[in-house]
This record gives structure tokens, sequence and C-alpha cells, in this order.
């Protein structure tokens, strides 16, 4: 790991707007976003304010549940599958950072 290349990121997921996240890999075809190594995503809403909008992360063939509460962080490597699930009430914000570095040997 040798840098935080990007902004961090603040994402929206607002339950009238259909809000949520396809399965997707967080490696990309940018300058920095190629180099993705780690997702940090930091939890930023009460868990009691929203329904759904589930992060769910699927390194291996089982599928992990991110902790919903409010401060907790997750942290995955970036070419494992990930998404976030339809929010069916409320709004939930999140805080997502990249770590970078050299491609994985
Ligand atoms: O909001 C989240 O929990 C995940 C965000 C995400 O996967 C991304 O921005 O690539
Ligand atoms: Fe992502």
């Amino acid at each position: 790991m040798r840098e935080f290349a990007e902004s961090p990121q603040v994402a929206k997921y607002d339950a009238t707007k259909g809000g949520h996240f396809a399965w997707h890999s967080d490696i990309g075809h940018g300058l920095a976003a190629g180099k993705r190594k780690l997702t940090l995503v930091l939890q930023l809403s009460n868990p009691d304010t929203y329904d759904g909008g589930d992060l769910e992360i699927r390194p291996s063939a089982q599928i992990q549940m991110a902790n919903r509460a409010q401060g907790s962080v997750s942290v995955f490597p970036s070419f494992a599958l990930h998404q976030v699930t339809l929010i069916k009430r409320g709004i939930r914000r999140s805080l997502t950072v990249w770590a970078h570095g050299p491609a994985f040997r």
C-alpha cells in the first residue's frame, strides 16, 4: 500500500429514489482506479433510520453483510465483488476511501 490517490467519496442511498448499487468490483480503468487495492467503507448513518441498503461483500462463495453500526468501517480487497441492496426506508450515507499500490502479484 503506497498512497490514497483518490478523494474520499460520499454516497447517498435514498429510499424514495430506489437507491442501491449493483454487484461490482472497485478495480476501474482510470489511472488511480486501476491501482485500487483496498476499499474502506465507513457507515455514516444511524441504522435505525433506514431499512435495506445493506453493504454485502462476496470475497468468496459466501456473502458477508457489513456491520450497519454508525461509525463502523468495512475493509475488503477492492477486487472483491460487493453490492448495496435496495434501500426500502430512509436514507443511508457512506464514505468510501480507496488505498492504492502496485499491481497484485
Ligand atoms: O456505499 C457503500 O456501502 C459502498 C459504495 C461502493 O461500493 C463504491 O462506491 O464503490
Ligand atoms: Fe464499490
